[in-house]
């Protein structure tokens, strides 16, 4: 599915934690890890997730804290794939 997301489709991901965007186009959360081995470790996983889904994060890494953003750039908003790699990522 390509359609982008309501407010109540994005409602468990937000209730997990994450937050829309500034632009309303993304979701984001920053995750923080014990040390930069925990951080780098957790990535390396989600990488492994998100080239499986062929859906990739933007994101960015300061020693112990990775911040996530998630967006449909086909379709410059939020889609289904971008919750689905949210809650995978939840799960690691
Ligand atoms: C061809 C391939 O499916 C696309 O380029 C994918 C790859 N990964 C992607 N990742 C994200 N986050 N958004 C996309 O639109 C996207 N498109």
């Amino acid at each position: 599915m390509t359609d982008t997301l309501s407010d109540a489709d994005l409602k468990p991901v937000l209730d997990a934690g994450w937050s829309k965007t500034d632009d309303g186009k993304g979701i984001t959360k920053t995750f923080k890890f014990e040390d930069f081995v925990g951080a780098f470790g957790w990535m390396s996983k989600a990488a492994m997730h998100a080239e499986k889904m062929d859906h990739h994060p933007e994101w960015s890494n300061v020693y112990n804290s990775v911040t996530v953003t998630l967006t449909s750039h086909d379709v410059g908003g939020l889609t289904d794939r971008d919750t689905d790699l949210a809650q995978a990522m939840d799960k690691l």
